[in-house]
C-alpha cells in the first residue's frame, strides 16, 4: 500500500495566527525536530507581508537556518511576486501559492480577486523557470467561504484547470473554515482525480466544526494519498472570520496508523515534540491523542 505523504504547515498556519512572538531559533529547533520524525514535507513559514503577519517576520531567517534532510521538501507559502523573490533567495524547495476559489475571502486575505491571484501566479511561474523549484497551489474556500457560504464545484474545476494551464504542478484543496462534511470531500475529491490525472492534489483541513478526520478519512477513500496536517491542531487563517487549527498532524498520524494505513511517521516522536508545544506558545493545543495517548495505550489496574 502506497504510504501517505504528510506536509507539516504548523511552522507557517500554525504560528501565523499566535499572538506572541516565537523567538526564530526556537522555530528553527521544532522545523529540525519535525523532519526527523518521516514526514514528507515541511511547510516552513511564509513569505508574505511582515505588517500583515508579525509573526513569521523572520521567514528568510528560518528557512536559511533549519537543516536540510534527504526525502523532506521544504515547502513555503507565497501570495504574490515579492514573496516569491524572497522565497527563490533562500534556495526552497516548493513555492506553495495561495489563492482563494471565492472573491470576498481572496479580497480579505490577498487583497486579490481570484483573477487577479492568477495573474501574480503567471509572474511567479515565468520568474521560477529554471530554478527546479516545484510550484504547488493552495485553493482557499474550495469548500465554502465565511462570507460568500457555498462554492460552486464548477467554479473550483475551472480554476484548477486555469491554474495547471499556467504551470502549476501540483494543487491543495483547502476548507478554510472547516464547513467542509465528508460526502462534500468525497465527491470533489473523486470528480478532480478523475478529470486531472496524474495531478498530485493535496487536502488541506480545518477542525473547526470537528469534521477535519472524517474529511481526511474521505478524502483517503476517494483516491487522495496527501495531506497538510498541524501539530497540536493550531493554525487557521487570520482574514477568515471564525476559522480555527488545522486538523491536527498526530491525530491524523494516528489514525491512519490505526486503520494500517502507513504514513511513514513516528508517531511516538510526533507526540513528544507536540507535548513541548503549550510551552512555547503559552497555551494549550486542541490535539487530542497528545493528551489521550494512543488508542493501544492500557492502564495498570487501580
Ligand atoms: C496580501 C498581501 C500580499 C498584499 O500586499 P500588498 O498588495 O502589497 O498590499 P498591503 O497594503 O497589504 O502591503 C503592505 C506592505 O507589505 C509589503 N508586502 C506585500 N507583499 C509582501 C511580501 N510578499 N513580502 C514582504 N512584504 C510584502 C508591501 O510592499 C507593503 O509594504 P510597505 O509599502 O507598507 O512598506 C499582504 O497584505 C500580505 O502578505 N498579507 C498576508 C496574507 C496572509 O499571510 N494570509 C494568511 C495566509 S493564507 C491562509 O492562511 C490560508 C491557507 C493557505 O492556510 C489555506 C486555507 O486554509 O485556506
Amino acid at each position: 500500500m502506497t504510504t501517505l505523504q504528510i506536509n507539516e504547515v504548523a511552522p507557517r498556519d500554525g504560528f501565523q495566527s499566535e499572538e506572541r512572538f516565537i523567538p526564530t531559533e526556537q522555530k528553527v529547533a521544532l522545523i529540525d525536530a519535525l523532519t526527523a520524525t518521516g514526514i514528507a514535507r515541511i511547510e516552513a513559514t511564509s513569505f508574505v507581508s511582515p505588517k500583515a503577519i508579525p509573526n513569521l517576520r523572520d521567514a528568510a531567517d528560518v528557512v536559511n537556518a533549519i537543516q536540510r534532510r534527504d526525502g523532506v521538501e521544504v515547502t513555503v507559502l507565497v501570495p504574490n511576486v515579492k514573496g516569491a523573490e524572497r522565497a527563490l533567495a533562500c534556495g526552497v524547495d516548493e513555492i506553495n501559492l495561495v489563492m482563494s476559489a471565492s472573491d470576498a475571502h481572496g479580497r480579505a486575505n490577498l487583497r486579490m480577486t481570484p483573477e487577479a491571484s492568477l495573474e501574480q501566479f503567471a509572474s511567479i511561474i515565468q520568474l521560477a523557470q529554471g530554478s527546479g523549484v516545484f510550484i504547488n497551489a493552495s485553493l482557499s474556500t474550495t469548500f465554502g467561504c465565511p462570507f460568500e457560504g457555498k462554492v460552486p464545484d464548477a467554479r473550483v474545476l475551472s480554476l484548477i484547470e486555469q491554474q495547471l494551464a499556467l504551470g502549476v504542478e501540483g494543487i491543495t484543496l483547502c476548507d478554510t473554515t472547516g464547513v467542509a462534511n465528508p460526502a462534500q470531500v468525497g465527491a470533489l475529491c473523486r470528480q478532480v482525480l478523475e478529470r486531472f490525472p496524474g495531478v498530485p492534489f493535496t487536502l488541506h483541513f480545518h477542525n473547526t466544526r470537528g469534521m477535519g478526520l472524517a474529511n481526511a478519512l474521505a478524502a483517503w477513500q476517494a483516491g487522495i494519498l496527501r495531506f497538510d496536517a498541524s501539530l497540536g491542531g493550531l493554525g487557521g487563517c487570520p482574514f477568515a472570520p471564525g476559522a480555527t487549527g488545522n486538523v491536527c498532524t498526530e491525530d491524523l498520524v494516528h489514525m491512519f496508523e490505526q486503520m494500517g494505513v502507513a504514513t511513514g511517521v513516528n508517531l511516538p516522536a510526533l507526540l513528544d515534540i507536540s507535548a513541548t508545544l503549550p510551552a512555547l506558545i503559552g497555551h494549550d493545543t486542541p490535539g487530542q491523542v497528545v493528551k489521550a495517548g494512543s488508542a493501544d495505550r492500557c492502564y495498570a489496574l487501580p
